[in-house]
């Protein structure tokens, strides 16, 4: 068996005797964008909390790399980089002083924190401090302590929330950098422009079950130009039906 990538076995979540998530399995190999589609409430950040180690699977397990999510936990954490949906960062701090904390943290060093602030577009304002940052700015920040550590997997939840044209097209660049560095990502969106944009496959989540998973050359030629939309349009349709 292929023991690089990402390779989660059967997992599923439960919370008060509900079924959050029902039982998956899936690999994302290395270098692979993949997008993870889905209504409100369908159970796209419970499956990215249970990967980035904040909740325990109900069952199943969790690889990366050949490392397990149980037994390996220190060097499974230290392969993942994560964007939450939501973070409140120190209020008292500037960007450049926070990135340079998340640097120390995952022992890179204060230059690591400045490239990073330049290649997010933060540079101008490093001194500045966070809590006078607007939304998009913060998400900036977010994503670029995310990507720090160079981890095999990146997670990303709702990182393009709060962006302006400019920096969604910023984002695809960036995605496709980490990309080639040969990371995978894993991230949630409603916009499915971002996802047909700079995603490799895209899944779609409803009521906690995966109902399609393919690549986006798949959904552009079943739905041309409309693509994923067209795919998201169909499952809705047919789950109201
Ligand atoms: N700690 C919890 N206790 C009880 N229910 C929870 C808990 N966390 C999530 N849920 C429920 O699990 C379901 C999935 O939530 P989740 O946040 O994973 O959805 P989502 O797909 O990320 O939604 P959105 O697109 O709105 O962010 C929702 O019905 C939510 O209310």
């Amino acid at each position: 068996m292929n023991t690089f990538g990402l390779t989660i076995d059967q997992v599923s979540k439960e919370i008060n005797g509900k079924t959050i998530v029902h039982p998956f399995s899936m690999n994302i190999e290395p270098g692979q964008v993949v997008a993870l589609c889905g209504g409100n409430g369908a159970g796209k950040s419970t499956i990215l909390r249970m990967l980035v180690g904040i909740l325990p699977p109900t069952s199943g397990t969790i690889q990366l790399n050949g490392l397990n999510w149980n037994d390996n936990r220190v060097e499974y954490l230290q392969e993942i980089g994560y964007m939450p949906d939501h973070f409140t960062f120190s209020a008292g701090l500037t960007a450049k002083e926070t990135l340079e904390f998340y640097a120390s943290l995952r022992n890179r060093t204060p230059g690591e924190a400045d490239r990073l602030l330049k290649m997010v577009g933060l540079h101008e304002v490093r001194n500045k401090r966070v809590s006078q940052f607007s939304k998009g700015m913060q998400q900036r920040l977010l994503f670029a302590q995310a990507i720090l550590a160079k981890p095999a997997l990146v997670v990303l939840d709702e990182p393009t929330n709060g962006l302006d044209p400019y920096w969604m097209d910023a984002f695809v660049d960036l995605v496709r950098e980490v990309k080639l560095a040969g990371q995978s990502v894993l991230f949630t969106t409603h916009q499915l422009q971002v996802a047909d944009a700079v995603a490799d496959r895209a899944i779609f989540l409803m009521n906690g079950k995966i109902v399609r998973d393919g690549s986006i050359k798949e959904y552009q030629q079943q739905y041309g130009a409309i693509g994923l939309y067209g795919a998201f349009s169909e499952l809705v349709n047919q789950a109201k039906a």
